[in-house]
């Protein structure tokens, strides 16, 4: 990536689930500034996970162009696409996908595994210090995963996200799971840690409430097409 490359485009990018009756987007055109915040609205279903699918190089576009920091997914091979994934994409699952036999010190740790330039951008306790900086309690990186309340493993995997400073971060509804008053205090926490980072932040929502931090809010009408083939 070069200080030009924007954050991410999609141009003219077309991608249909396999299957009869299967549900299909298109993006014509879509671009983040680097360092810039997005909330990208829209109801449950509306395709918003898939369009996150495809910027993270989870599934690939049918046809069209992904690229990431000035990186073309589709040009990378499957195993290169998930290293490129690891070493320059903090990915917050909707189900935050943690490990829950796996310490949150691991949990944590794990991206770093299969990416050695993000590994090497890591502090040594930088897993230590985010879980303070997220509000998590002292001495929590021994703990299980699974043994943690749902706000804490929401910490914990957006810690997971941001080690290592990826410069884009990508947010599948993470705070669905919130009460308005701790909905509150993460997003200050994470736009704190985006701001001393300079990352990019795409948010998917369905939650209008969440805009007023974010540089930029769209509607995911507003960049792409959807339609679901008749089985
Ligand atoms: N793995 C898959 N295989 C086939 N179809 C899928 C798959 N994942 C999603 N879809 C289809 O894509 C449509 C859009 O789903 P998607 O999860 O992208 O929406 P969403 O806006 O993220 O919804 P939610 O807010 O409920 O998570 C779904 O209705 C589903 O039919």
């Amino acid at each position: 990536m070069t200080v030009t490359d924007p954050a991410l485009t999609l141009s003219d990018v077309r991608f249909r689930w396999p299957g009869p009756g299967s549900f299909g987007l298109s993006v014509p055109e879509f671009r983040m500034a680097q360092g810039e915040s997005l909330l990208l609205l829209g109801e449950s279903g509306s395709g918003k996970s898939t369009l996150l699918s495809l910027i993270c190089g989870i599934v690939t576009a049918d046809s069209g162009r992904v690229a990431v920091g000035g990186t073309d997914l589709s040009a990378l091979r499957a195993g290169a696409r998930d290293r490129f994934r690891a070493e320059g994409i903090g990915v917050i699952f909707q189900q935050f996908n943690l490990l829950p036999y796996a310490s949150v010190a691991d949990n944590i740790l794990l991206p770093l595994r299969f990416a050695p330039a993000r590994r090497r951008r890591a502090a040594p306790d930088e897993a230590a210090s985010l879980c303070a900086a997220l509000g998590l309690p002292e001495g929590i990186t021994g703990t299980n995963a699974g043994r943690l309340s749902v706000g804490q493993q929401q910490r914990v995997a957006v810690a997971r996200a941001l080690i290592g400073q990826p410069p884009l971060i990508v947010a599948d509804e993470p705070t669905s799971a919130l009460d308005a008053a701790t909905q509150d205090s993460f997003l200050g926490l994470l736009f704190d840690r985006i701001a001393a980072t300079g990352s990019s932040l795409l948010m998917v929502s369905h939650d209008e409430r969440l805009g007023a931090r974010f540089d930029r809010v769209l509607r995911l009408t507003d960049i792409a097409q959807t339609e679901r083939r008749a089985a």
